[in-house]
């Protein structure tokens, strides 16, 4: 496999090559490695490409042939691809396909599916103020919707799913597998690319078996099921935490190492949610914050289970960061980071304890510490030697815009969809309740509320992408995003396909067991 995997690739780097002096077959060539999840294996090439395509632009205009430049389809995707690669373009040339009103000419767009499903992608690339991909996106949106009767069933299948989740929103791996079958149906594929990645997705897979497998034997050999038996079970499902936030092989470790941490967030969150009283959820809270096991000797057993599998986790990450033998600042960053969740857990058994509802604000300054994002992200961070300087770790924790927008969409629209079951139980008010009582709104009104404030996290997220570039590694970046696009996917249409596990069986085999017949 190793063997072909590489064949294809020579062959793919010198198509790559032979489209050089043409934008629009480079541009789309681009977009194809992309959803087929294969454009890792390009990278410079691809930079190089995108890079030259860029300041062919910002010198000279959209150089594009003068016909091309009308080309709604090209013109979006270039605005799409240079954009999610961090280039400023201004979505000023989208003017060109409004009319005299100032309106998108319907006449010329409607005809054109192609380009109007690549205007709608390319809009989710906005940052605030840019109204003209805000008429775009709406725009797009509707017309989309209402003619996919009338196409054939594969491409209105293509536009359905983007619709109800676009493809910069969704996470890449995820979607190479089904965006391989509409590209088989394509009259314009290309075979090579198709084995090249039906190839590599089967590698892979059986990788990410391996890393999977190594986590839960840890699982199992901890027996948290039985010492912790009020917690989920869920050692699969949070490996695709990680999974979203880098897929690659050469980020192995950081996954091993997040899922690894995540899988005991997940019990810890129980331990708050539903075992630990107030009193003992107090003591436990101090204990962490000193890192002494002995502070809870008089605590039930569960807890100790729990705060050993922390203390575990963290000498294996000490020995993965220390310098010389000797613990880095790394871990410092790290357990400060840690330290945090656990006194946000407590706010909300306090809250929940007391009957309290914080206004959405409150809420939310804690909630971007419960959505477990600085400690996942950090974690990751911290494996990858190029990513922990200690700039980066001092800037993250401070908490980066990004991180804080990252973190509510996920915070936000987990409590979308889990807060009706969870209020049946004895839990913290979620954003919902905690919105309806600020801005004195119903429930439907204050969902809308918290989906506005969910785009309006997103537009954080690509002005600080834009910005941050200049500086970070694009891979450090991606993370962030990548957070935002599971969340998006973990709960999206009122489902917590985490805890409802049953929800998340199909994309798990997918991921992980079904390989694709080459
Ligand atoms: C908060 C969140 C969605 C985090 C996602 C990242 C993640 C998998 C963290 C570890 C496990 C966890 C806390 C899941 C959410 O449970 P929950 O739905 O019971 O979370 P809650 O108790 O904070 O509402």
């Amino acid at each position: 496999m190793t063997q072909e995997v590489q064949m294809h690739k020579k062959k793919v780097k010198m198509y790559l090559l032979s489209v050089d002096n043409n934008i629009s077959q480079k541009l789309n060539l681009i977009d194809s490695l992309q959803r087929l999840s294969i454009s890792y294996h390009f990278k410079s090439e691809i930079d190089e490409a995108l890079a030259q395509i860029y300041n062919d632009f910002a010198k000279n205009g959209l150089t594009i042939e003068a016909e091309e430049c009308c080309d709604l389809h090209l013109v979006s995707l270039l605005f799409r691809l240079l954009r999610q690669k961090g280039y400023y373009i201004s979505s000023d040339v989208f003017n060109k396909f409004k009319n005299k009103k100032g309106k998108f000419d319907e006449i010329i767009i409607v005809q054109d599916v192609q380009g109007m499903w690549s205007l709608y992608e390319a809009a989710q690339l906005r940052v605030h103020g840019e109204d003209i991909l805000e008429e775009a996106h709406e725009f797009t949106y509707n017309k989309l919707k209402s003619i996919t009767n009338q196409l054939s069933q594969s491409l209105a299948d293509q536009i359905n799913q983007s619709l109800g989740q676009p493809l910069y929103k969704a996470v890449p791996r995820m979607r190479a597998k089904s965006y391989m079958s509409f590209y088989k149906e394509a009259p314009s594929h290309d075979n090579v690319l198709l084995s090249f990645a039906k190839l590599d997705f089967n590698m892979l897979q059986k990788w990410y078996r391996k890393e999977v497998g190594i986590n839960t034997k840890w699982w199992r050999e901890s027996d948290f099921a039985r010492k912790a038996p009020y917690a989920r079970d869920r050692v699969v499902e949070v490996f695709t935490w990680p999974y979203a936030m880098n897929s690659e092989p050469e980020y192995s470790t950081a996954r091993l190492m997040t899922t690894k941490v995540t899988a005991c967030l997940s019990l810890l969150d129980d331990t708050y949610d539903i075992y630990g009283t107030v009193e003992e959820l107090e003591l436990f809270t101090e204990a962490i914050q000193r890192w002494d096991i002995s502070y809870i000797a008089s605590l039930p057993e569960c807890f100790k289970v729990v705060f050993n599998a922390i203390l575990e986790f963290w000498a294996e990450m000490d020995s993965l960061t220390a310098e010389n033998g000797e613990s880095s600042y790394v871990l410092q960053h790290l357990k400060q980071i840690f330290c945090n969740l656990a006194r946000a857990y407590l706010v909300e058994e306090k809250w929940c304890h007391e009957g309290h509802i914080p206004t959405y604000d409150d809420y939310k300054v804690n909630g971007v510490q419960t959505s477990a994002f600085p400690v996942m992200l950090s974690v990751f961070i911290a494996s990858v030697k190029e990513f922990a300087t200690k700039e980066i770790l001092d800037w993250f924790s401070n908490i980066p815009p990004i991180l804080e927008a990252t973190s509510l969409i996920c915070r936000i629209i987990n409590d979308l969809a889990s807060h009706k079951f969870e209020q049946q139980r004895d839990h913290v008010a979620s954003a919902v309740e905690c919105c309806m009582k600020q801005y004195g709104l119903s429930q439907e009104e204050a969902y809308e509320f918290i989906n506005k404030d969910i785009n309006y996290y997103w537009k954080n997220i690509n002005e600080e992408y834009l910005k941050l570039i200049k500086d970070m590694p694009e891979a450090l970046l991606d993370l962030f995003v990548n957070l935002a696009r599971i969340s998006e996917f973990m709960y999206a249409n009122f489902e917590d396909r985490y805890t409802n596990c049953q929800l998340l069986k199909d994309h798990i085999m997918a991921l992980l067991l079904d390989p694709i017949v080459v």
